[in-house]
């Protein structure tokens, strides 16, 4: 059924694609009662809200922006005659964090996770040529036992409020595109690329997958359309003389068609760009094309105002443009995959995306700076349901993300609590678990935060290079006391270079809050000259050391946290505020990175 496909939506010969953004019904069910006030026809006075988008921010009253809880969405929908004897399906980019989908008041089916894309199979319980109403029940409380953790508490007042274990908002809604799709019963459902690159040849590995008993023809096209190899079978080779290989910030994309032939008819095509390119680790060096490059780029945010954690193709353009500006060539998707949009852009512009399971605040630490437990998150008794949306999700995030050139790596999990021996169990499930789903193989990885050092981490066995998130001159020995913060981490990573580790290591959070328009001299903390004086600080330290192989300080952007008082309207981290302008700190990294080779 189309359902087990991630293949993002197109439109062609075969196929249609009709994205259901703008404006939607929508209403808040605090009690629950949708189903048996019979919503999944219609709401009463709804609020017209749009898609997609967060529905937070839109609000001017605080109940209303801080809503947990259940939330429908409903709206009319024409199902043209002329997709009769299609599969007709409902795809949802995001709805976080978990679904239930309704049509003409019938339950299709339901989903877990706010960051992954599912499709609801609606061929049976659509009339053609007619309105459709489509429903979808959305619920945003966060649990210990799901992605990304949390706890929901209930006020004295009755009132639900979400408790995150981690340092961004619970923006939720529908965050991405709803897409109305229509496909041929027999059909491609996901197809798979792996490479062998030389400077003279290439050669395209491709499995394609399908239920149907037909022929498979595949091409494969230059930039400029021409063919450069062609070859027939669900499974084959496609060798390109004198490729054009995709390379860091100078990005090169073919595209493979599929095609599907019954008795010498086609009955289904699918196609996507591709990049002709290897990711390795060897030794201490992160290699693509099997050259070394040295990451430089940032921890992100799917984040900006208005629509909060929508996924909004504007601020994409933005972004990637500050990313050129800066020399930056790379990102981590924290904490969670982002919209595909975003990877196919990355794939364009030749930027390298560590990709982000949403398996964040799986530290109790983290909590009891909410007001959590003083205990290791895996003496949990939630661990169990957990590590099944955890599993699930990484599988997904895999088998929708594998086919893009600008993947890199796998981030499977932020700053879990790694210090005590519990983890250990669940960390072997996981990366055994998660060892085959790439057909490339490429680097899984988790990032280790303060707690997690060379001395206390049991899970260093595990990554295939390390992600480190440290925060001296912040977190601690901060101010004044920043020569000790400086001190303290060379001593951390003189304990790598001393040890028998020979992996990367990437340096994937570390950073100042910084008011923009704060100035003091000498710095102060919160002032722009401190920003820049802590990233001066940790920048001696990476030159100090060859097997640090990026910088990726946290954030680009300033984003949109919790309320507390460690937080001045969100985490003001960012390198760029949260409207994208430049800190002072962006021209000092502009001018680090543009003196280092531009990818390598
Ligand atoms: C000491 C952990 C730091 C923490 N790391 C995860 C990010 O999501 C947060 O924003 C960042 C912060 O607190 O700035």
């Amino acid at each position: 059924i189309m359902e087990k496909s991630l293949l993002y939506p197109v439109t062609n010969a075969y196929r249609e694609d009709q994205k259901l953004d703008g404006l939607w019904d929508f209403k808040f069910d605090p009690a629950s009662e949708g189903e048996k006030n019979g919503w999944t026809e219609g709401l009463a006075d709804p609020i017209e809200m749009p898609v997609p988008a967060s529905f937070n921010d839109f609000f001017t009253d605080k109940d209303a922006r801080e809503y947990t809880g259940d939330f429908w969405y409903v709206k009319k929908v024409f199902i043209p005659k002329y997709f009769e004897g299609k599969q007709i399906g409902l795809r949802f980019g995001a709805a976080t964090h978990r679904a239930t989908v309704y049509v003409n008041g019938q339950k299709i089916r339901s989903h877990e996770g706010g960051f992954l894309p599912f499709t609801a199979d609606i061929t049976g319980a659509t009339k053609l040529g007619e309105e459709n109403v489509v429903a979808v029940k959305i619920n945003n409380e966060l649990h210990r036992d799901a992605l990304p953790a949390g706890d929901t508490m209930t006020l004295k007042n009755g009132k639900k409020m979400a408790k995150p274990f981690f340092d961004f908002y619970n923006y939720s809604g529908l965050n991405r595109s709803v897409h109305l799709i229509a496909i041929p019963k027999d059909n491609v459902y996901d197809y798979s690329t792996t490479y062998e690159v030389s400077d003279e040849q290439a050669t395209v590995h491709y499995t394609v997958q399908t239920d149907a008993q037909a022929d498979v023809k595949v091409s494969l096209a230059d930039e400029a359309g021409n063919v450069v190899a062609t070859a027939t079978g669900s499974t084959g080779d496609l060798v390109v003389k004198n490729p054009t290989l995709w390379q860091v910030r100078d990005a090169y994309l073919y595209t493979i068609k599929i095609q599907l032939l019954e008795n010498g008819t086609v009955v289904d095509a699918y196609s996507d760009e591709i990049g002709l390119r290897t990711i390795e680790i060897q030794g201490h060096q992160i290699l693509v094309n099997h050259k070394p490059v040295y990451l430089k780029g940032f921890g992100r945010h799917e984040d900006s105002i208005y629509a909060g954690r929508a996924f909004d193709l504007n601020v994409e353009r933005r972004d990637l443009n500050l990313m050129k500006w800066i020399g930056a060539n790379s990102y981590r998707s924290s904490h969670y995959p982002y919209d595909e949009q975003a990877y196919k852009f990355a794939d364009r512009e030749g930027i390298l995306i560590t990709d982000e399971v949403p398996a964040v605040g799986f530290k109790m630490a983290a909590a009891s700076f909410l007001g959590g437990l003083d205990q290791s998150f895996f003496d949990g008794d939630w661990i169990d349901e957990l590590y099944k949306k955890h599993i699930d999700q990484v599988k997904d995030m895999i088998k929708r993300d594998k086919n893009h050139p600008s993947v890199l790596a796998w981030s499977l999990c932020n700053e879990p609590d790694t210090s005590s021996e519990s983890a250990v169990p669940y960390f072997t499930k996981l990366f055994n678990d998660s060892a085959d789903l790439d057909p490339e193989k490429r680097p899984r990885t988790f990032t280790l935060n303060e707690d997690d050092t060379f001395e206390t981490s049991k899970c260093l066995k595990f990554p295939d290079f390390y992600l480190l998130n440290r925060y001296p001159g912040w977190y601690h020995k901060w101010g004044y006391e920043i020569s000790d913060g400086e001190a303290g981490l060379r001593a951390e990573l003189d304990e790598w270079k001393n040890s028998d580790i020979d992996k990367p290591i990437v340096f994937s959070e570390y950073g100042a809050d910084t008011e923009p328009g704060l100035h003091k001299l000498p710095s102060i903390m919160w002032s722009e000259e401190y920003q820049i004086e802590l990233l001066e600080m940790f920048n001696r330290v990476f030159d100090s050391y060859d097997f640090i192989r990026g910088e990726q300080p946290w954030n680009l952007a300033d984003f949109q946290t919790v309320e507390g008082n460690m937080r001045v309207n969100g985490n003001k981290k960012g390198i760029f505020t949260r409207d994208r302008q430049p800190k002072a700190a962006a021209f000092y990294l502009r001018k680090r990175w543009n003196s280092l080779p531009l990818s390598y």
